[in-house]
């Protein structure tokens, strides 16, 4: 376990900045989901972190010992810090047991005290070099015995080689051979990108469990919104080289500082407001503010966004109509609705079940918002 300390790092690449002024904590044995639109800067990060690349300026840390800073830069293969690529970088010759015991021989040394820590500057990962060829040999084999059921990858698959098992499979192998040598900490560049819907699912519980396991510091790269909030259990939202925001799914999930992170961790409506105290008028109804971001302090009267998601919208009924329809478009069981206000030209777009629509267009409706929203 190890925390990781990143503070202030910028890098530029091919004369652009890619990362500026990146300061982000992670507490020893967390996990922590890193979000962001294609080119933000996500794998450089995780990059800087491994040390496949050294920043510009600013520090990073593990516990206390700087391994990038002004004067200091640790090897990749001396961090202890397990990488997960994202196409998994199997070696397409050797079997899997192979693959994951190259991990075990070139992997980081381990700090965890119960497979022995390996020889000082040796390069045997966590088992121990004590004894003969023989018992080394064996606990290498229960090394990767254990990783492979902590990632859920059946035994009988050890002999095949990565094209005769499938894409979520290798991915588990993957992970297996970063977690083998016991790493201090782990990152992990979209690991579930390749699948299909349920065998990411399966995965991701595998890895999160596997990572329980080994008690590992995570972070995890994925534009995956659900991925994001499932996975982490503290969430950073990239953009333009800039870490815009970070914290607990639920915290930025619900008080998004920026209207970019809003839309990035689910879908979101806005709707044009004035400012009243801590509540906005909208053209559907007064819709109390839970979060006034900074910078946005319109005075009361002031024109306002308020964020609202998806689901705070329904469709009333025996109420003063407010809106008329616009548009109905299907999508499978639901139906995408957008509404325009009546006596403003603000929309917003509903989602219904598709079984309940009687609605046309141009037909007048009650537009209800519920719960309360954020402003920008
Ligand atoms: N070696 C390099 N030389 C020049 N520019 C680079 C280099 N590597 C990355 N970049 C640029 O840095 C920016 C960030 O790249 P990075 O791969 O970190 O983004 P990302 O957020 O991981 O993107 P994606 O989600 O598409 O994988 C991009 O604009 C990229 O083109």
């Amino acid at each position: 376990m190890t925390t990781l300390r990143v503070q202030d790092v910028s890098l530029a690449l091919g004369g652009r900045p890619v990362l500026s002024g990146v300061s982000l904590t992670i507490p020893s044995g967390t996990r922590t989901a890193l979000v962001g639109a294609s080119g933000s800067g996500k794998t450089t990060l995780l990059r800087l972190i491994a040390g496949f690349a050294r920043p510009d300026s600013g520090t990073i840390a593990l516990d206390d010992t700087v391994v990038s800073g002004p004067h200091t830069f640790l090897a990749a293969h001396r961090r202890g810090v397990g990488y997960v690529a994202q196409d998994g970088a199997l070696f397409p010759h050797l079997t899997v047991e192979q693959n994951i015991r190259f991990g075990l021989t070139r992997g980081s040394r381990g700090s965890r005290g119960s497979r022995g820590s390996g020889g000082s500057g040796g390069s045997a990962g966590s088992v121990s070099t004590a004894g003969s060829g023989g018992s080394r040999s064996a606990q290498m084999a229960a090394r990767i015995r254990e990783v492979a059921d902590l990632v859920a990858l059946p035994s009988d698959l050890l002999g095949r080689y990565p094209h005769e098992i499938s894409g979520g499979q290798q991915q588990r192998v993957s992970v297996a051979r970063a977690l083998a040598p016991a790493p201090k900490m782990i990152v992990l560049d979209e690991p579930f990108s390749a699948l299909d819907t349920g065998l990411r699912e399966q995965s991701r519980v595998a890895v999160i469990a596997a990572l329980e396991a080994s008690n590992a510091t995570a972070v995890l790269v994925t534009h995956d919104q659900d991925e994001a909030l499932m996975f982490g259990q503290q969430i950073g939202i990239l953009a333009g080289g800039r870490l815009e925001q970070h914290g607990s799914p639920l915290s930025v999930f619900d008080n998004p500082s920026t209207a970019e992170v809003a839309t990035f961790l689910g879908d979101a409506v806005f709707v044009a407001g004035q400012l009243r105290g801590t509540s906005a008028e909208t053209a559907f109804g007064s819709v109390s503010l839970r979060h006034q971001n900074a910078g946005v302090e319109a005075e009361t009267g002031g024109s306002i966004r308020v964020l609202l998601r998806p689901d705070q919208l329904t469709l009333g009924q025996g109420v003063a109509p407010n809106g008329r329809v616009t548009s109905l478009s299907p999508r499978g069981t639901r139906l995408h609705i957008e509404i325009e206000a009546i006596g403003s030209a603000d929309r917003v777009v509903l989602t219904i079940a598709a079984a309940d629509a009687s609605y046309r267009v141009g037909e007048a409706v009650t537009v209800v918002i519920h719960g309360s929203g954020v402003s920008y």
